[in-house]
């Protein structure tokens, strides 16, 4: 058993809009007691315009769930029409910012300079960065998934010092399970969250990448939940359309007491 405690982050992607969020984010306090928070950190990454919602709730009630926004400018301020700021989520109090998603990195056409450029926006600002790497299918087919994934990562990383380094949060997401329903088995997710330590090793320290939690996401539900976390190498989970459902994402957080299946 490592020292690492468990992450379980919900990305609402584009979906809630502020009322909407406020209803879900009071749900989940309802139901999550300080024994589940004891055990994981739970943590919700919704969409910009429902932040200063999300960030009234938690402060007002002084609830122990973390937050986070799903993307941040590599700019801290200035003429970048439509961008939202390190400075503007450090002030909501975000801990966590989601970086290089494979949907912003497919449809927004982030590179590994912009990935880079923003995980340094994000601890310049004090705020914490959830780095999502992974593959496409055509490479899981050609086999060389690891190789991609950690050429992701030391490019995320490049410049990068390791007491910054050391905060960071890495999501392994394979394209092909994101949306699809096809959870990677805990082995296939094992292999690569653990290639993904050893290269935080080499790149800084062991101690270093003992201390890093490594998450997997795609189509992770209450029933796999359990399995992969079984996994010495598997930190927690970024979960997308189960995060949608309160009790679904609930149960992911109690995941110790599903079956492993
Ligand atoms: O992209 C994801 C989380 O960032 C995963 O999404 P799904 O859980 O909907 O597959």
């Amino acid at each position: 058993m490592s020292d690492r405690t468990p992450l379980m982050a919900g990305n609402w992607k584009m979906n809630l809009n502020h009322l909407e969020a406020i209803a879900h984010t009071q749900k989940l306090a309802f139901a999550l007691a300080d024994k589940d928070y004891a055990a994981v950190e739970v943590a919700v990454l919704p969409p910009f315009t429902d932040l200063r919602s999300v960030q009234t709730l938690v402060d007002g009630d002084k609830l122990k769930i973390k937050y986070g926004a799903q993307d941040i400018s590599a700019h801290d301020s200035g003429a970048y029409t439509g961008e939202i700021s390190g400075p503007m989520l450090a002030k909501l109090k975000c801990t966590y910012v989601a970086i290089g998603h494979s949907e912003r990195r497919q449809y927004h056409g982030e590179n590994e300079e912009i990935v880079n450029a923003k995980v340094k926006a994000a601890y310049r600002n004090g705020i914490l960065p959830i780095l999502c790497i992974g593959e496409p299918l055509e490479i899981r087919k050609a086999g060389t998934h690891v190789e991609y994934t950690l050429a992701q990562l030391d490019g995320a990383l490049d410049g990068v010092p390791a007491s910054d380094a050391e905060q960071i949060v890495v999501a392994y997401e394979p394209v092909w399970a994101i949306g699809t329903g096809e959870v990677a088995t805990p082995e296939d997710a094992q292999e690569v969250c653990a290639a993904i330590r050893v290269r935080l090793a080499e790149l800084y320290s062991a101690e270093l990448a003992e201390k890093v939690r490594v998450l997997y996401g795609g189509s992770v539900k209450a029933a796999s939940a359990a399995g992969l976390m079984a996994k010495p190498d598997v930190d927690g989970a970024l979960i997308g359309g189960a995060a949608l459902d309160a009790d679904e994402f609930v149960k992911i957080v109690r995941y110790r007491d599903q079956a492993v299946g």
